[in-house]
């Protein structure tokens, strides 16, 4: 099975539901298994500045979906809670983004990963390290990037422990 590791993000409506909802989705979603959940961060918004605060967190699966196909289901998850882009990089009931799989490289107009904005986004590598200390890129520790993100001021933790199902 493959390791992958996706980024949520929601800052619209009821924020902490609209994450335990899509934890749910990934959870019960057949061909998925949930191995790991991140503390929930409270994050300033990054890109475009006037909307409201995020909340963030990084989920690990283990999966036998192909890179594709597991884009077609977090889009299709996104979906289902109701999720509208009106804006780039602006609000959102949730967004589902891959960040890694396995070692994998790839990049065209659909899908690129590694996520090519992961590495400079606090909101992102926190909550990622928290799950997985051990991420590098190239010889770099993930820990070591976080120190460079412009919005590492931005990112606090908001709360540990917090799915139990929904
Ligand atoms: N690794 C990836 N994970 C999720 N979507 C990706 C990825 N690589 C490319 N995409 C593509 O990006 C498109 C736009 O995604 P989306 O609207 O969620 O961007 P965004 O979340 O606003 O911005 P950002 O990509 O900077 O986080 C998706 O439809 C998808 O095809
Ligand atoms: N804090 C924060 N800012 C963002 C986020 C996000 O999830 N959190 N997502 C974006 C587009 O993916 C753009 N900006």
């Amino acid at each position: 099975m493959s390791k992958v590791y996706l980024s949520l993000g929601s800052n619209l409506g009821d924020r902490e539901e609209n994450l335990k909802r899509a934890v749910f989705e990934l959870e019960h979603w057949e061909g998925i298994i949930l191995k790991k959940l991140s503390p929930i961060y409270e994050t300033k918004p990054v890109g475009y500045l006037n909307q409201d605060m995020f909340l963030n967190i990084a989920v690990k699966v283990e999966t036998n979906i192909k890179p594709y196909n597991l884009l077609k289901v977090v889009n299709e998850i996104e979906k289902k809670l109701k999720r509208e882009r009106l804006i780039r990089w602006g609000p959102r009931t949730i967004d589902i983004d891959i960040l890694l799989y396995d070692d994998i490289e790839l990049k065209d107009e659909v899908l690129t990963i590694p996520h090519p904005r992961m590495w400079e986004r606090a909101f992102v590598l926190i909550p990622l390290s928290d799950i997985n200390p051990f991420i590098k890129r190239g010889d770099v520790y993930i820990k070591d990037l976080i120190e460079k993100c412009p919005d590492k001021e931005g990112v606090k933790l908001y709360k540990e422990n917090w799915y139990n199902g929904v």
